[in-house]
C-alpha cells in the first residue's frame, strides 16, 4: 500500500460489529480498506475473536456499549471519518418487546445521527433491509424489483416498523451540518435475507434437521421466490458506500441500495437446501405436507401460546404469524443501482459463496459432536 494512502489515518467506527453481519463487515475493513488507521468496534456483546485482530497493522479498539446510551455512542463516534451502524434488534419471533425494538433500532439510530452532528463526522452508512419494503401485511409480491419498483409498504409488526422508521431518520438526516459546518452524508442498504458463515438461523434449521433423523418437512411451495444474499457481498458493499460517499456525496447522498448477487431465485426452504443438502439432510415433499390453512392455524396457535406461556417462560418458535407470512410471499430483487452508482460488482460468487456456507455448516455439525 501507498504510503501516502495509509497517510489519510481514516478512523471507521462499526456499531454492531460483533453481529453476524458486523463481524463481517469488520473484517472486510481490515483486508480491503488500505486507508484505515483505527476500527472501532461497539457493540453490547464484545466476541473473543476480537482479541485476534489487535496483532494487525491496524488499530482495533473494542468498545462495549449500548446504542441506546446516548454519551456512550457520542464517545465512540467522536473523532471518527466514517460510522457504519449495523447495530439493530433482529426479532421476528417475539423475543423482546416492541418498545424495546423501537428504542434499540430507532432511538439508537437516532443517537447515532446526533452523536455525528455533535461530533463533526461526516458519513453515515446505515444497514437497512428489505423489511422497510416488504413484504406488506396484504401480501402482496414483490417479484424482482428495484429501489424504484412501486409497492404499497404498510407493516404492523414492530421489526420492519422500527427499520423503515430508522431508515427515514438516517436519509432524512443526509444533509445537516455537523460540527465544523460541513453536510453529513447518509445513505442505507438493504439486504434481503442474508445468509453465510455465522448464520443463526440456518443452524437453526440444521440441527432441527439433524433431530429430525436428517429431514426437513416442505411447509413452502417452491413457487414462492424469496430474496438472498451473501455475507462477504453485502459486507463488501458496506465497505464500497463508505469508500466513495465521500467522492460521490452528491450522487449517494440520502440513497437506499438493496444488497444483491449472484445468488438464485429460490423459495427459502429449497435455498437452504442448498446447503444443507451437501450437509446430508433432505426436504420430504416436493409440496408443502400441510395445508396452508393448518401453517396458518399454528402459527396462530404459537403466538397465542407465546402470549399465555409471557408471564413463565420465553416461547419464541420459528413459525409465527409473521415468519410465516415473510416466508410464504414472493420478495426478490434485482436492480443494478450500486453498481450503476459506486461500482459495485459482488466479491464472491454464488459458488464461492455457496461453498463457504456449506463448510460452514460442516463446521457447526463437527463442533457439536
Ligand atoms: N440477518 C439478516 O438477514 C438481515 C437482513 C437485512 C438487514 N439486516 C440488518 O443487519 C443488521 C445486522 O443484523 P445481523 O443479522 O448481523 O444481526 P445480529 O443480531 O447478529 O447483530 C446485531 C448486533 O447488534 C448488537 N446490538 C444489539 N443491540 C444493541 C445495542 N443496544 N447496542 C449496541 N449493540 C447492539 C448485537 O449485540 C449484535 O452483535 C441489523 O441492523 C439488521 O436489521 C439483517
Ligand atoms: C414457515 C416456516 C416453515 C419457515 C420460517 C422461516 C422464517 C423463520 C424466515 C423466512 C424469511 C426470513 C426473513 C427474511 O429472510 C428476511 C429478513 C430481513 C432481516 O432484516 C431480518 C431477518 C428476516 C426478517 C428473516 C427472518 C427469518 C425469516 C422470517
Amino acid at each position: 500500500m501507498a504510503d501516502s494512502a495509509r497517510a489519510q489515518k481514516l478512523v471507521y467506527l462499526v456499531t454492531g460489529g460483533c453481529g453476524f453481519l458486523g463481524e463481517h463487515v469488520v473484517r472486510m475493513l481490515l483486508q480491503r480498506e488500505p486507508r484505515l488507521c483505527e476500527l472501532r468496534i461497539f457493540d453490547l456483546h464484545l466476541g473473543p475473536w476480537l482479541d485476534e485482530l489487535k496483532t494487525g497493522p491496524v488499530r482495533v479498539t473494542a468498545i462495549q456499549g449500548d446504542v441506546t446510551q446516548a454519551h456512550e455512542v457520542a464517545a465512540a463516534v467522536a473523532g471518527t471519518h466514517v460510522v457504519i451502524h449495523t447495530a439493530g434488534l433482529v426479532d421476528v419471533f417475539g423475543k423482546a418487546s416492541p418498545e424495546t425494538i423501537h428504542e434499540v433500532n430507532v432511538q439508537g439510530t437516532q443517537n447515532v445521527i446526533e452523536a455525528c452532528v455533535q461530533t463533526g463526522t461526516q458519513f453515515l452508512v446505515y444497514t437497512s433491509s428489505m423489511e422497510v419494503v416488504g413484504p406488506n401485511v396484504k401480501g402482496h409480491p414483490f417479484y424482482r424489483g428495484n429501489e424504484d419498483t412501486p409497492y404499497e409498504a404498510v407493516h404492523r409488526h414492530p421489526y420492519p416498523c422500527s427499520k423503515a422508521l430508522a431508515e427515514r431518520l438516517v436519509l432524512e438526516a443526509n444533509g445537516r451540518k455537523v460540527r465544523g459546518g460541513l453536510p453529513l452524508v447518509t445513505c442505507a442498504l438493504r439486504p434481503t435475507g442474508i445468509y453465510g458463515e455465522g448464520h443463526q438461523i440456518m443452524r437453526d434449521f440444521y440441527h432441527q434437521g439433524l433431530r429430525l433423523g436428517g429431514r426437513l418437512f416442505r411447509a413452502i411451495p417452491a413457487s414462492v421466490e424469496h430474496g438472498r444474499v451473501y455475507v462477504g457481498n453485502v459486507a463488501w458493499m458496506h465497505v464500497l458506500v463508505a469508500r466513495e460517499l465521500e467522492q460521490r456525496a452528491a450522487l449517494m447522498g440520502g440513497q437506499v441500495y438493496f444488497c444483491y448477487d449472484k445468488s438464485p431465485y429460490k423459495s427459502y426452504e429449497d435455498f437452504n437446501m442448498e446447503f444443507l443438502r451437501p450437509c446430508g439432510l433432505r426436504l420430504v415433499g416436493t409440496r408443502p405436507l400441510l395445508p396452508y390453512w393448518l401453517l396458518v392455524f399454528l402459527a396462530a396457535l404459537n403466538a397465542l401460546l407465546q402470549w399465555l406461556l409471557r408471564p413463565l417462560l420465553l416461547y419464541a418458535p420459528l413459525l409465527n404469524p409473521y415468519t410465516l407470512a415473510v416466508a410464504n410471499t414472493t420478495f426478490t430483487v434485482s436492480t443494478n443501482k450500486a453498481q450503476r452508482h459506486f461500482g459495485y460488482e459482488p466479491l464472491f460468487s454464488w459458488e464461492d459463496s455457496r461453498t463457504r456456507t456449506i463448510r460452514w455448516v460442516q463446521g457447526v455439525e463437527s463442533s457439536s459432536q
